[in-house]
């Protein structure tokens, strides 16, 4: 199966330092509904694995967040495509669980909906623990100079990562 999974908030919309706290505030990066509609239609499964600390810290109710991947599902969907399993951790940083990146639970559970090994398995990401939480489940960790990217790299990343401008070039990579 062809697998791809991907960041959310720096990846496939604009992200903020005070967080996406509405669909408002949820606004695609230009190119990436497209490049997930190809890829979809090129045969690709596209899951998303997003860290949402902002439920934890009392900034949007899940109800907000479930409608910013409603949005997401139907703007892929009116150009062709279909977006996979979105998994997400509503956790805060101090609550341990084993869900929030770099941790890679979100990844071990995409693997087990999909039955499908995850070596090798491109993940892109803007942070570090995105690529962190690759590296932990031997998928390729794959960093896009959107978002957070550009920071993340200036702070180093792992040695084998692929680095790519955005997700459009990603898929361009791809298909
Ligand atoms: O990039 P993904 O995983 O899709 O989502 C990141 C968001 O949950 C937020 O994660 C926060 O980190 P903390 O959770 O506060 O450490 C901050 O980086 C915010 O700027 C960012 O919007
Ligand atoms: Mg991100
Ligand atoms: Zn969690």
């Amino acid at each position: 199966m062809k697998l791809l999974i991907l960041d959310r908030d720096g990846v496939i919309n604009f992200d903020s330092d005070a967080y996406i706290k509405s669909v408002e505030e949820w606004i695609p990066i230009p190119g990436s509904i497209e490049a997930i509609a190809q890829l979809s239609k090129a045969g690709w499964t596209v899951a998303v694995a997003t860290n949402q600390s902002g439920i934890a810290r009392g900034y949007y109710p899940l109800a907000t967040l479930e409608a910013m991947h409603t949005r997401l599902r139907e703007l892929v969907a009116e150009q062709g495509g279909e977006l996979g399993l979105v998994v997400y951790c509503p956790h805060g940083p101090d609550e341990r669980c084993a869900c929030r990146k770099p941790k890679p639970g979100m990844l071990e559970a995409i693997a087990e909906y999909y039955q499908q090994d995850l070596a090798g398995v491109w993940f892109v990401g803007d942070s570090r623990g995105d690529l962190d939480a690759a590296v932990a489940v031997d998928a390729q960790p794959v960093l896009v100079k959107t978002g957070k990217g550009e920071q993340t790299l200036n702070k180093g990343v792992p040695a084998h990562t692929l680095i790519y401008p955005d997700l459009a070039s990603v898929a361009r990579a791809l298909l």
